[in-house]
């Protein structure tokens, strides 16, 4: 068996999560609720036996707050993550701080559908998933995939969208079934790759 272990974790809900509010690169922080769901991740981590030796998360306070609550938990408190904007959210450019209800009311549910969960339209001002993937994939093959493939069991903890990119990649999804494919707020997946960096095993601890 290889050491070769990848987890990734969706923060815990967030203020603007309960306000049905387009968050992106704005900053909110975790609801009570979320800060408890980030605790249960580092609960169910440690009773999977795993101890960290590597972190990485977003330069965004909900995604930093549950990577800290996460290593706490595993009493793991003293490993520092190594935190990057190209972790970030998604950017939902001008949708950022409306309500997602009223989106849809104003542009239709299909519209705004496709503003969240398709490859390539892109939210007006900004990213589409396909601009996320090239800026979080760059920084994945550079700088995470090296800690997984050096064995180093590395835990990243991030955002929907985001880790949707990544996990585009490691579960081999099209452009097609990634409109499918949603994270649960602090919901570990733990991976356990090969050497030549595919999926050996996957664990989903929402599943
Ligand atoms: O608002 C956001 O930034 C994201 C994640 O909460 O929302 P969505 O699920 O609509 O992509």
């Amino acid at each position: 068996m290889s050491d070769r272990i990848l987890v990734l974790v969706r923060h815990g809900q967030s203020e603007w999560n309960l306000k049905n509010l387009f968050t992106g690169w704005r900053d909110p922080a975790l609801t009570e609720q979320g800060v408890m769901e980030a605790k249960r991740a580092g609960v169910r981590l440690k009773a999977e036996g795993l101890v960290f030796d590597a972190a990485f998360t977003s330069a965004l306070t909900r995604a930093q707050n549950t990577c800290a609550l996460i290593l706490n938990e595993m009493g793991q408190g003293a490993l520092e993550p190594v935190k990057n904007q190209a972790l970030n959210e998604r950017d939902y450019g001008d949708l950022s701080g409306l309500n997602k209800d009223d989106a849809r009311g104003k542009w239709g549910e299909a519209q705004v559908h496709l503003w969240r969960r398709s490859y390539d339209v892109p939210p007006p001002g900004g990213e589409s998933l396909r601009d996320t993937v090239a800026r979080t994939l760059p920084y994945y093959v550079q700088e995470i995939l090296p800690s997984v493939l050096r064995g180093n069991r590395t835990l990243v903890t991030a955002h929907g969208n985001s880790l949707r990119a990544l996990i585009m990649v490691l579960e081999k999804h099209t452009p097609e079934s990634i409109l499918k494919r949603e994270l649960a707020t602090g919901s570990p997946i733990i991976y356990r790759l090969n050497a030549d960096s595919t999926v050996e095993q996957k664990l989903d601890l929402a599943a």
